[in-house]
């Protein structure tokens, strides 16, 4: 059975004037591959009604027909299947009611729920809800985009499918589907949906969105899966060289909503590599600024624009545009953490950027602590496998700073060993990490947007160009300035540090870079 686009119905949410069966049918010609019949109000003579005009539609589109709750309607009908929930007949009951080949699909929020679904063998489960939804009185927690990765794992090894459902319209589509996706690259096998298409006075174009964008994204996971990139260290010098000259000669903007702290150093490192600083926090201001080219970093050392920053992060998306995400302080307080889950949960980072501590408290890992803002102790035992499952965990690039720097797209790890001790002793120097992170995305975003390459060929992503290049060079320029700042002699300790540093990346060279770096590809 396809689940791929699973519309369950809604007839109370139907718009003024729209007739049930042909809402239905123009859903059904827009792409639909399963309906569910969920009919919450209606007593057993009408919902056996609905059941019977629905299925006739459905027979002629050849699409399958689940019916919610009621195993008398899904028998009476000889429907392809019910759908059940936590409260609903048990699977273990149903299965003695119902003929053998009649699908059974169970709602599942937890992973007690899926475990109890694979060990009573249902054909798919619909995981929920993912995001907030006004078409149902939730009594289960929202799962989150990262939440569903963890369920879907445990369906690793059985012929269980899976959609997710609640919230998912054509804004949170492609983010539910990329974020979604186990550690163990298990993807979801649908998506379902209520009030986007039922809601809709265009059901067929609602749908036809939805299904364009699923079949999109898949394909473009397909492929991501069947390529894989090896880097060498060649490669990843003249990349990151190759975006410098990008950052100069397209001066991107760069949009920052960070702390009070770094503000102004980090407005002076972007306008010293050759970006345009914006340092904008209003909500009112979040989509203009999506719409110009370049990228966007958040960083909450001093979180007071949440909500800025989660429209700001949703609008990145949907324009993809890089955004860079540095979690400062991310363990040292219960808000900041819950903070960090919501955004993270509400868009997809490019790349997210921490210190140990940090990078620790985002994977709830106890091995590496940190006091405020930073680490403390000698770091990861094993910082290339800790960086790569942070990285396949996010499905981001990761980049952990320190005297050794990390940085892993979940299948590469690079190490970095350009740092340099005096960083730690200015404040903000991981901050100004991210700033350059960010510029430098913002240059890979543009050579993959560059006239010439075609913008509806990558419609899938929620953000284009490599972002792996990108991390590593913001990391190498702060790093390597950061080296020629510490050689000079006018440098006396860190008061004249801090402007040499931003002379040096102002000065900074591709001979300098390239001579410099100090690159291992593991
Ligand atoms: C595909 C899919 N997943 C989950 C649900 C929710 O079912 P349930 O928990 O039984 O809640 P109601 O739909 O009955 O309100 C679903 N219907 N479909
Ligand atoms: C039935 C159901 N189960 C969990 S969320 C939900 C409603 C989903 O509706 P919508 O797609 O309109 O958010």
């Amino acid at each position: 059975m396809d689940l791929s686009l699973y519309f369950v119905t809604g007839r109370e949410l139907l718009p003024p004037g729209k007739e049930y069966l042909e809402s239905l049918e123009e859903a059904l010609q827009g792409g639909v591959t399963a309906v569910q019949i969920r009919e919450k109000n209606s007593d057993t003579l009408e919902f056996l009604q609905i059941a019977r005009q629905s299925k006739i539609l459905c027979m002629k589109y050849n699409v399958p027909l689940i019916i919610n709750d009621r195993i008398d309607i899904a028998l009476a009908i000889q429907a392809n299947g019910v759908h059940l929930g936590q409260t609903d007949m048990p699977v273990h009951v149903a299965k003695t009611l119902l003929p053998t080949g009649m699908v059974i699909g169970v709602s599942c929020n937890n992973m007690d729920h899926v475990r109890k679904a694979i060990e009573d063998g249902v054909d798919y489960i619909g995981i929920g809800a993912v995001w907030g939804t006004t078409t149902k009185e939730l009594t289960n927690p929202i799962i989150g985009v990262r939440g569903v990765g963890s369920l879907l794992q445990a369906l690793d090894g059985t012929f269980i499918k899976a959609v997710a459902i609640g919230g998912i319209n054509s804004s949170t589509v492609l983010r539910t589907l990329h974020g979604s996706v186990s550690p163990s690259g298990h993807r979801l096998d649908g998506i379902a949906v209520v009030s986007q298409i039922a809601a809709s006075a265009t059901p067929r174009s609602a749908a036809q969105r939805l299904k364009d964008s699923f079949e999109a994204w898949v394909h473009g996971f397909d492929v991501q899966n069947q390529t894989v990139q090896v880097y060498d260290v060649e490669t990843i010098k003249n990349g990151v060289v190759e975006l410098l000259q990008v950052i100069r000669d397209k001066n991107p903007l760069i949009h920052q909503i960070t702390n009070v702290v770094v503000t102004n150093q980090s407005a002076n490192a972007t306008l010293a590599l050759g970006a345009s600083p914006i340092m904008a926090t209003a909500s009112e201001e979040m989509h203009d600024l999506s719409r110009i080219p370049g990228a966007l970093l958040i960083n909450f050392g001093t979180i007071t624009d949440k909500d800025s920053m989660i429209l700001a992060g949703k609008y990145a998306n949907e324009a993809q545009k890089p955004l860079v995400f540095d979690p400062v302080g991310v363990g040292a307080t219960q808000f900041r953490k819950t903070t960090a889950s919501e955004l993270l949960n509400t868009w997809q980072a490019s790349v997210i950027k921490g210190n140990p501590g940090e990078m620790a408290a985002l994977a709830n890992s106890k091995e590496v602590q940190a006091k405020g803002v930073d680490s403390v102790g000698s770091g990861f035992a094993d910082p290339a496998s800790f960086i790569r499952e942070l990285a396949k965990k996010e499905r981001c690039v990761a980049v952990m700073t320190g005297p050794t720097d990390w940085v892993s797209d979940g299948t590469t790890v690079v190490k970095l060993d350009n740092g340099r001790k005096i960083l730690g002793d200015i404040t903000g120097s991981g901050c100004l990490v991210g700033t350059c992170v960010a510029t430098f995305c913002a240059g890979a975003s543009l050579l993959a947007t560059a006239p010439g390459t075609n913008p509806g060929t990558e419609s899938e992503k929620l953000v284009r160009g490599n972002m792996l290049i990108g991390a590593i060079g913001g990391v190498l320029a702060l790093t390597v300035a950061a080296e020629c700042a510490a050689e000079r002699s006018d440098v006396h300790g860190s008061g004249t540090f801090l402007p040499a540093l931003i002379d040096e990346l102002y000065k900074l060279k591709p001979e300098t870079l390239l001579s410099r770096a100090k690159v291992h590809v593991l």
